[in-house]
């Protein structure tokens, strides 16, 4: 299986938040709009610095889940793509030189 990636998810966000599947939390949480999107981001926000400083390994990878995804649903509510995201920070790491670095397998020599 492929891995599963951030783009992949942005996609099934884009199709759940304009569906009226009354199940999907996609759809309703888009329906409360930006301003209560992004206050529940806020809060996954707070969740995952409680879990990172007080809790396990488990617990901030849950946390760290939730807020990647109400970060997406927030950026779709803004109609700011993923792409846009990642081309800032290729943009940050052109500036280091360091990007090469990242996609070479690592020297066991050094
Ligand atoms: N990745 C997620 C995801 N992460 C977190 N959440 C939901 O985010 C909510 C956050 O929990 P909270 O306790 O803070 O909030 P809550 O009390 O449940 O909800 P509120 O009433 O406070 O808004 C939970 O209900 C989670 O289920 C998610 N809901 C959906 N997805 C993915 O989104 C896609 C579409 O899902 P549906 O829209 O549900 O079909 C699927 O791939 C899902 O796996």
């Amino acid at each position: 299986m492929s891995e599963f990636t951030l783009k992949d998810l942005e996609t099934i966000v884009a199709a759940r938040a304009s569906s009226q599947d009354a199940s999907s939390y996609t759809a309703t949480l888009a329906a409360k709009g930006v301003s209560h999107t992004a206050k529940k981001l806020g809060e996954e926000a707070v969740e995952t610095i409680i879990a990172a400083v007080s809790e396990d390994d488990g617990r901030l990878t849950s946390e760290a889940a939730d807020l990647l995804y109400h970060l997406l649903v927030l950026l779709h509510l803004k109609h700011v793509p993923l792409s846009a995201v990642t081309a800032e920070l290729a943009r940050r790491t052109a500036m280091t030189g360091l990007e090469e670095k990242a996609r070479r397998p690592s020297d066991p020599g050094h």
